[in-house]
């Protein structure tokens, strides 16, 4: 694992993630947050993470939804809502099927 800090614009509501290493593959579904984050403390930050071990900081990776490009301002009462979930499926990269699309069809 490399130190990554990435910022990607208008992605899709739902996204794969495929661990090789471990045979599984998440999905992230999200609404109202348009962007999508993908990034690890390294050293320095992983300090700051009270529940992360001194060497974990190596195998984190975190990939969240995120509100970049236009970030959202509220006004005095005015709501929002956006959500995110993620779930772990049986991984296409075990079964041999190395397919993002079937993975995202799954859910
Ligand atoms: O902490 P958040 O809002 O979930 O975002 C995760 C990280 O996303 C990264 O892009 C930022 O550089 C970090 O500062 C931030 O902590």
């Amino acid at each position: 694992m490399l130190k990554v800090d990435k910022v990607y614009l208008k992605t899709p509501t739902k996204i794969a993630i495929l661990d090789h290493e471990r045979k599984r593959t998440y999905v992230l579904r999200k609404d109202g947050l348009p962007d999508a984050v993908v990034w690890n403390p390294w050293d320095k930050r992983a300090k700051e993470i009270v529940d992360l071990g001194d060497e974990e900081y190596k195998h984190m990776l975190m990939v969240g939804a995120a509100c970049v490009e236009k970030p959202i301002t509220l006004k005095p009462g005015e709501e929002w809502k956006g959500r995110q979930e993620l779930s772990a499926v049986p991984s296409s990269y075990c079964s041999g099927q190395l397919d993002p699309q079937k993975v995202l069809r799954l859910g």
